[in-house]
């Protein structure tokens, strides 16, 4: 007996363990003998078993032949057979899988007095009996067994081991399943125990005389034995476990309809609900045996909420079949046959249901969690309980990822081929101007050495008088990223420098945050007189500037250029300004590495939908002026101007990141502009048109993208650059200030196109070099750069705003007024995440607390797209015009 029960775990574990393996319920049929009061009526019967699964109606001749006459089930007994028999034969297996660990339970099904309880009665028997012998043989393991039974009658459940009629509820417990509440369980002592309480609960039973039977059981009963083991050498350790299972041995009332037991009265009230039970029973067996699709209505009955478990779960589960051999019991024999037979498609998942200590349970969560921490450092190894489906699932998602990757790889791949078509074109009609560029720059002996050296530097004047006293960023320290390149625009350029420039002076521009950027002199020509080149250069300059200051007072040049670039010319930007913003000393080893083109080697291609297209420069031709043109009344501006953009920190609440970098890019405009005056002055619009793109493709930035295609396209491209961009600033930790002077400042004007694409690509760029793994040390001081704004913000927070503001704040960004730290709970929040509303907020309070002034043309105003002076300093009182925003 222990053996089998041995075997049978096993076995268990071979079909699937822990994990539970799907296993149909074993149907058996049992056939009784015709009873003496059938005999004595004269009964036929009509039912005879053909082999060990097989019964036959015999009499289908007769019948005509409507209804099949032969089924089969897992094992058929002959009404010959004893108990003992079905139960070795067919029960026992099941019933003894619970000393194992595994829920079973075994039904008896079928119409009244068809032999359900004589059946159940010795199964009972049998099983406890071996279950005993079994706990008996293995010593080595303690087992706990408990006893419980309950009846349910009228759909009233009761405890048939108290003699109280109180009726117990039924709840569900989310671990546990359907558990009946209050329910008395025993502990057993040994065997003579349980035959105690058996007996008790057999007295309990609600018992009536019908026709058929005398002693009908009107009820459903459910007995349960909880068995429990645990292997006494670990008892009480860390790694004891505990195998938990119950076996239930279920008799159901008859399943005879009211007319055939001539019931009446509180008989036919018995035989309503329990007819609606077992309609239930038969509903939820056949929507089971058809494979769980949809509802299971296991909740219509009281017999079927407590046996869901058992039916479809958890469980190993056997139905015992009892039939009526007698002619007149046909329908009723055929009813539960049917039944037998979708039954016998149901299938259950049983497992060996394993107890843990505490300890043990959170031994084995550790293991869990370090098997799951592995695999998701090693995506690709198999899991160790391989679950193929799923596996395949995983890997056919990855194919069609990695597919759709490959077509936009190659879509990209197309692009940049038609581009580098495009471009060699482009240099293919450049190379003879290029040469001749090269020929006038070779011929002229005072500037020739000093102008190659500085040629890829940003030329700048300081002062007049000032000496060259800073240091100058080495030429290498540039090459990273070639955002922003000018050609040195003609020779007449050079023979005409900024009169104010001599010697080699160096200014130091303030950079936002622990930068400065370094604004390297051109070498003055020693052969020019220099209150000649004064002359001539305020000429130019005076008559250039008054007339962008008329195009900006009549709105209608997109072309401003701030103040400081007026002064200069011959100016040659490396890069980008705004890629300055990462730049740093420390930062210089990693940059210098990088390839001068790399910006256009990681640069993927252009975004879909961008349209090749001229840039809108519109100016009037009849406007144009000579170098030699007529003395302004308006000069070059004086250094004091200059001096405003003396060096300062952030800390100062001045905004420089943007500003510089619209300088630059005005700068570029303006050169091209001036170029186009001097150089030709009869040249269409169209030529301007033209060079200025070539120019913006030598700095890196291919001109003809960068305006929107049709004013109906741009606002859509505008947004979509727009989010890419605040994802970007987030990846790359760029400076908040940065952001939200960048973001206030550009809001979808179409001129603004070209400073989206030139922030786009530096974007880009940083975020591969980030990428590429070896940039902890400047992806650090960046993030470090942002903690510290957030630091300024807290103090800003208390130095510019009042209390009442400070709490509208907190209120509004669902600060607690009473939470610790809210200044910096709220500086915390602030471009914390890319939702644009937010992106929206935070750059309002920030442009708050910064004291950055207004909206729209007075934004720009502030970064120098004016051409009066302005001093790059904030008043306090600016914040109320951003009041709206908050
Ligand atoms: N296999 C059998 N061999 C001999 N007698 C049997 C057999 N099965 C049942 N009987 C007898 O038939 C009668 C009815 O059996 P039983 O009470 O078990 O039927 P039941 O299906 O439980 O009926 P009910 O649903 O009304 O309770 C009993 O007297 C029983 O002794």
């Amino acid at each position: 007996m222990g053996a089998v029960a041995g075997e049978e775990l096993v076995k268990w574990e071979k079909m699937g363990g822990e994990g539970g393996q799907e296993e149909k319920i074993l149907v058996l049929v049992r056939l009784r003998p015709l009873s003496e009061k059938e005999v004595a009526v004269n009964e036929v019967a009509d039912w005879e078993c053909i082999n060990d699964t097989t019964i036959l109606y015999r009499n289908t001749l007769r019948e005509g032949s409507t209804f099949p006459s032969a089924y089969t089930v897992d094992r058929v007994f002959r009404g010959d057979c004893p108990t003992k028999q079905v139960y070795e034969e067919g029960a026992k297996g099941i019933a003894l899988s619970a000393v194992s660990g595994i829920n079973s339970s075994i039904f008896a099904y079928g119409q009244t007095s068809s032999g359900k309880t004589y059946t159940m009665v010795g199964i009972t028997e049998y099983a406890v009996a071996d279950i005993f012998d079994y706990i008996n043989k293995h010593e080595e393991r303690a087992f706990l067994l408990k006893f419980s039974a309950i009846e349910i009658y009228n759909e009233i459940i009761r405890d048939l081991l108290s003699t109280e009629n109180t009726p117990l509820r039924l709840r569900d417990d989310p671990e546990r399943g359907p558990l009946v509440e209050k329910l008395t369980e025993e502990t057993l002592r040994d065997r003579m125990h349980l035959k105690e309480l058996l007996s008790f609960c057999e007295a309990q039973r609600q018992v009536g005389e019908t026709y058929l039977n005398d002693k009908s059981s009107r009820s459903h009963q459910i007995i349960r034995l909880t068995i429990e083991s645990s292997a006494r050498e670990f008892m009480g350790k860390s790694n004891s476990t505990t195998l938990a299972a119950s076996v239930n041995f279920v008799d159901l009332a008859g399943s005879e309809r009211a007319s055939q037991a001539l019931s009446a009265g509180s008989r036919l009230k018995e035989g309503c609900h329990i007819n609606k039970s077992l309609l239930t029973l038969g509903t939820v067996i056949r929507k089971l045996s058809k494979g769980r699709q949809g509802h299971i209505n296991y909740r219509d009955s009281k017999l079927t909420r407590i046996l869901q478990p058992f039916l479809g779960g958890n469980s190993r589960t056997a139905i015992i079949c009892t039939l009526s051999p007698a002619r007149s019991h046909v329908e009723q024999t055929r009813n539960t046959l049917l039944f037998a037979c979708c039954a016998k498609q149901v299938t259950t998942k049983a497992q060996v249901n394993v107890v843990m200590s505490d300890k043990a349970l959170v031994k084995q969560l550790q293991k869990e969690v370090t098997r799951l921490e592995s695999e998701l450092r090693n995506p690709g190894l198999p899991a160790t309980s391989c679950d193929c489906a799923a596996m395949s699932r995983k890997k056919n998602l990855q194919i069609e990822k990695m597919e759709r990757e490959i077509r936009e790889l190659i879509k990209q791949r197309d692009l940049a081929q038609s581009r580098v078509e495009d471009l060699l074109r482009m240099v293919g009609n450049d190379q003879k101007s290029s040469k001749e560029r090269m020929d006038t720059w070779d011929d002229d002996d005072s500037i020739s050495e000093s102008s190659s050296i500085y040629r890829s530097d940003l030329h700048i004047r300081e002062n007049e008088d000032s000496e060259s006293s800073h240091d100058k960023i080495p030429d290498e320290y540039c090459k990273e990223v070639r955002c922003l390149e000018l050609e040195e625009s003609s020779r007449d350029d050079l023979e005409y420098p900024d009169p104010s420039i001599s010697g080699n002076g160096v200014l130091a521009l303030p950079w936002y945050g622990e930068e400065n950027v370094i604004i390297q002199e051109i070498p003055t020509p020693v052969n020019e007189d220099r209150e000649e080149r004064q002359d001539r250069d305020n000429a130019t300059n005076g008559v250039l500037k008054q007339r962008l200051d008329d195009a900006q007072l009549s709105n209608e040049s997109p072309l401003a250029i701030p103040e400081t670039v007026l002064k200069c010319r011959n100016l040659k930007l490396r890069r980008s300004w705004s890629c300055r913003e990462y730049y740093t000393p420390e930062k210089a080893g990693e940059m210098e590495k990088t390839p001068v083109n790399s910006f256009e080697k990681f640069f993927p291609g252009r975004p879909d939908g961008l349209q090749r297209k001229f840039f809108p420069l519109t100016y009037d031709a009849s406007t144009k002026l000579s170098t030699n043109g007529s003395p302004s009344s308006i000069g070059s501006p004086s250094m004091d101007d200059l001096s405003t953009n003396s060096p300062r920190t952030y800390v100062d609440g001045d905004i420089t990141t943007v500003q510089t970098f619209v300088a630059g890019m005005k700068e570029i405009v303006k050169l091209e502009y001036e170029k186009q005056l001097v150089d030709d002055q009869d040249q269409q619009a169209e030529t301007a048109y033209f060079k200025f793109e070539k120019n913006m493709k030598d700095v890196g930035v291919d001109a003809m993208l960068e305006v929107p295609g049709s004013p109906l396209e741009w606002p859509l491209q505008f947004k979509q650059q727009q989010r890419e961009i605040v994802e970007l600033w987030k990846t790359c930790y760029v400076s908040l200030f940065h952001r939200t002077y960048f973001f206030l400042l550009f809001r979808g004007d179409p001129a603004d196109s070209i400073y989206m694409e030139v922030e786009h690509r530096r974007l880009s760029f940083l975020k591969e070099t980030f990428g590429r793994g070896n940039q902890t040390v400047a992806i650090a001081s960046s993030a470090k750069g942002v903690r510290r704004e957030r630091e300024m913000l807290v103090k800003l927070m208390q130095r510019r705003l009042s209390e009442e503001e400070r709490k509208n704040l907190f209120r509004k960004w669902g600060i607690a007024l009473d939470s610790k730290r809210r200044r910096k709970q709220l500086a915390n929040r602030l471009w914390s995440n890319t939702n644009m509303n937010h992106v929206l907020e935070s750059a309002a309070v920030v442009a708050n607390l910064m004291g950055f002034t207004g909206q729209g043309k007075a934004l720009k105003e502030m970064f120098g797209l004016s051409f009066t002076p302005q001093r790059m300093s904030y008043s306090y009182s600016s914040r109320n015009t951003m009041a709206s925003l908050f």
